[in-house]
């Protein structure tokens, strides 16, 4: 699991680990770090051109650090100091290096410069960058750009940005993930994140990002003892206004997860999903969790109160999602942004640029786990749950080529098997949608190779995945 820490928790490890060792231990572990990933991020340090943004705080200190370490490798380092208050140590160590400094009014990048090093703010840092870092940065358009701990004015615990800020191609980060590494839209413009351990002591932190090992640990798996209903029974209603949506929801559910697939819909397209999924059952039944909304048009209402009679956890995905009231119980609400604003009454923009916030917000509000979809999908859990573990999983498996039409039917049907599967072995809900975003990523990725792909093509790739982590 990668976890994110907020500033705070940050600091408050920060002091007891500082009282615990010589003055600048801490400071020389981050500037080795440092310097390791800009070398291997070169290719080497000898004869490189490396310009340091250096603003007043520890982050250009790490800077300055790394860069006498850079020096003395033989590359040819040029601080450019964004305040007079420069870490005094950190330049004079640059400096005994063989290191240049200037400041910020002087700097103009004649020749060639091979890297950046952006260490104008981290986690003290306000949103937003000052006019002379951002007319610096214009200056130096187009050469690569490794931000030391965070991208300089992003909102490091919300993940959002408020004016200027930088655009990295790697990050490296000290000690854990902050929330702006695994959130969008500041973490799009963190580029590759590398993480330094410093020897923080930290609390279990707020938000995580699931990694291949605790997919295999939470992931329900068939033992020897069980048959088809201790595995668990998915029903569909989807479909009863657009047909193709209830296909694509069936043929995510049908991934093999569930030991058996419900189907209830119109005659015609259940005659369909029937030659599509011989194996799906038609008709209702006693199942272990529903699903509802997907391509459900105005049939959704009904589907949704239907399903909630039967007390079992619901998947709700988009027509039914505009029909959920605060107070259903065990719900998980599966929205992307456009239907997240209409639940929430509030603007699509407003949202995507706030989204950790919104989830959070649709969370406690409807007492429901929210999957919010989008390049970083998150999933907050219900305000009144205090079981351990993050409050908001970010997925961050998948490829672009997943923002296709059905890819979100696919998931509902795909979260609604593994709620299903891990009723009988005490799988969360906020867990259960967790593991299926990461799976249904890592079956986009799969089955993209780098190509497009359709909805169609990542529920086929669904078993491939569950595969290759069950068998390590
Ligand atoms: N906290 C930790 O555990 C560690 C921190 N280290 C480094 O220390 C950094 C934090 O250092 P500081 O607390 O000195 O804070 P920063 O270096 O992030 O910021 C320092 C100062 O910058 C100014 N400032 C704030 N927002 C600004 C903006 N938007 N534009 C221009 N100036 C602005 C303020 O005067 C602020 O006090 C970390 O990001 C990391 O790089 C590492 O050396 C090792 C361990
Ligand atoms: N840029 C992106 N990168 C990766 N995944 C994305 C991106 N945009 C959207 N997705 C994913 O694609 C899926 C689209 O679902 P959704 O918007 O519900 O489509 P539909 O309603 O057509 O099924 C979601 O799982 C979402 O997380
Ligand atoms: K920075």
């Amino acid at each position: 699991m990668r976890s994110a820490h907020r500033v705070d928790q940050v600091r408050a490890a920060e002091v007891r680990l500082l009282a615990a060792l010589p003055d600048g231990a801490l400071m020389a572990r981050a500037a080795s770090g440092l310097a390791t990933a800009i070398i291997d991020f070169l290719g080497g340090a000898r004869g490189r051109r490396i310009v340091l943004l250096v603003g007043s705080g520890d982050n250009g200190g790490d800077a300055l650090f790394a860069g006498a370490l850079l020096a003395r490798r033989g590359a040819g380092v040029t601080a450019v100091l964004l305040s007079p208050d420069a870490h005094p140590a950190g330049l004079a160590a640059l400096h005994r290096a063989g290191g240049t400094s200037c400041p910020a009014a002087d700097f103009s990048a004649r020749g060639t410069v091979d890297l950046v090093v952006d260490g104008i703010v981290g986690i003290g840092g306000r949103p937003g960058l000052r006019p002379d870092a951002v007319a610096l940065l214009a200056e130096l358009e187009g050469v690569p750009v490794v931000a030391v701990d965070v991208p300089s004015g992003v909102g490091v615990d919300s993940g959002e940005l408020a004016g200027a800020h930088v655009t990295a191609d790697l990050t490296v980060t000290f000690g854990t993930h902050k929330p702006c590494h695994l959130i969008d839209p500041a973490a799009a413009h963190c580029g590759v994140v590398t993480l330094v351990d410093i020897g923080l002591d930290l609390p279990t932190a707020d938000v995580g990002a699931l990694g291949t090992t605790d997919v295999s640990r939470l992931l329900p798996v068939p033992s020897h003892h069980s048959h088809k209903y201790t595995r668990g029974v998915v029903g569909l209603r989807t479909g009863g206004g657009y047909p193709g949506a209830g296909l694509l929801s069936t043929a995510g559910a049908s991934s093999g997860l569930a030991g058996m697939v419900r189907y209830v819909g119109p005659d015609g397209l259940t005659d369909q999903v029937r030659a599509a999924h011989p194996e799906v059952v038609a008709g209702g039944g006693r199942v272990n969790a529903w699903v509802v909304g997907c391509g459900s048009g105005d049939e959704a209402g009904r589907e949704l109160d239907e399903a909630l009679a039967d007390g079992v956890p619901v998947v709700v995905d988009a027509d039914a999602l505009v029909h959920v009231r605060p107070g259903m119980p065990r719900l998980i609400l599966t929205p992307h942004a456009g239907e997240l604003a209409r639940m929430l009454d509030v603007e699509r923009d407003e949202i995507e640029s706030r989204p950790l916030h919104w989830v959070r917000e649709a969370a406690a509000h409807f007492d429901a786990v929210v999957l919010l979809k989008g390049r970083r999908t998150l999933i907050a859990r219900p305000g009144s749950s205090s079981a351990p573990g993050p409050h908001v999983w970010v997925n961050t498996t998948g490829t672009p080529w997943l923002a296709t039409a059905g890819a979100g039917d696919v998931l509902a049907g795909l979260i609604g098997s593994i709620v299903a599967s891990g009723d009988q072995v005490g799988l969360g809900l906020h867990d259960a949608a967790a593991l299926g975003a990461w799976l249904h990523g890592a079956a986009a990725t799969l089955a993209s190779g780098g190509g497009p792909i359709t909805a169609g093509d990542v529920a086929a790739a669904i078993g491939d995945a569950v595969r290759r982590v069950v068998t390590g």
